[in-house]
């Protein structure tokens, strides 16, 4: 049976000292301050939203939320950016990916100063994680390494699949996982709908990250023994319920669960971890933005 990563556990311990780093950052006259902007309507997006903005309060960042009309023009959300650009007060800049379809988000992303894009999307953080010289790294893999180093999940040497492209998952995964050194070292398969045999290729993985967005996907005949499961999909499958739904990973636990040695599970693994990633970037920029004296 497989060891839980609790991804719940350690975030709460990161979200500990991330907040002695904001009084630290308080004590030299500086508040982080981080703006999300949402354009859907997405429910998922909205409670991710809100779970940001929790998180803010309890660390002392000082979180706003811009919402806007999905009926608005793309020229909005622009005006947005470059207020929120200008303004010393945001150091971090996060727009939400459930943009309108006539929105083109890709464009919206590359209108962030790359100096306050904690989600590393922008091209020039990207060109800058690939040529290994990372500033801001997206938020879920950073979440992921740090996991996996926690548990001492070695991936030197060791065969990684990623089951996702995403700017947001797999392409940045691949790149961290690539890298020389610490967190690194591993040789990465990014696999993805078109991919050819894909069970023969999760069942060789060490380490095999699933992100497809269906509730259940991976099941246990797709997994050796012995391996790390890392589930990040998040499906909401309708349910008696408080909410009227539970929250469903892209791994079949119950058939994935004796036959790998470690799982993260769908909720309590990888997202939390993602959020706390989110803020440490936030702090960061709030760093590089004001070279802030930190302490010792
Ligand atoms: N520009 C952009 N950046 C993102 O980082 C981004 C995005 N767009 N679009 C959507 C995905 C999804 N995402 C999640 C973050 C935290 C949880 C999370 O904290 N989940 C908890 C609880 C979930 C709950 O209780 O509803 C858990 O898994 O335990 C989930 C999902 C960020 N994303």
């Amino acid at each position: 049976m497989a060891t839980t990563l609790d991804g719940e556990a350690l975030a709460a311990r990161l979200r500990e000292d991330l907040q002695e780093s904001v009084e630290l950052l308080a004590d030299a006259g500086v508040r982080p301050g981080l703006a999300t902007i949402h354009m859907g309507d997405d429910p998922a997006a909205e409670s991710y939203v809100a779970m940001k903005r929790r998180d803010c309060d309890e660390l002392g960042i000082d979180g706003t939320h811009v919402d806007l009309d999905p009926d608005a023009p793309a020229s909005t959300l622009h005006d947005v950016l470059a207020d929120l650009n200008a303004d010393p007060t945001v150091h971090g800049i996060l727009v939400q990916d459930d943009v309108p379809d006539y929105v083109d988000w890709q464009a919206a992303v590359r209108r962030i100063d790359p100096e306050k894009d904690i989600d590393g999307l922008h091209p020039e953080n990207v060109g800058r994680l690939v040529a290994g010289e990372p500033r801001f790294v997206p938020c879920t893999p950073l979440g992921i390494q740090r996991l996996l180093a926690e548990y001492e999940i070695g991936l030197v040497g060791a065969d990684v699949v990623v089951v996702n492209r995403s700017m947001i998952v797999g392409k940045p995964l691949a790149a961290l996982a690539t890298q020389r050194g610490d967190g690194g070292d591993a040789t990465v398969t990014v696999c993805h709908s078109r991919t050819a045999d894909l069970a023969a290729k999760t069942r060789a993985a060490d380490v095999l990250v699933v992100a497809v967005d269906s509730p259940r996907f991976l099941d246990g005949s797709m997994v050796s023994e012995g391996t790390t499961v890392i589930d990040v999909g998040i499906g909401r499958v309708p349910a008696d319920t408080d909410k009227g739904y539970e929250l469903v990973g892209d791994v079949d636990a119950e058939s994935v669960e004796p036959k790998a040695d470690y799982f993260a599970p769908v909720p309590g693994g990888v997202g939390p971890m993602t959020r706390v990633m989110l803020h440490n970037n936030t702090v960061e920029a709030a760093r590089l933005q004001t070279d802030a004296a930190i302490g010792e």
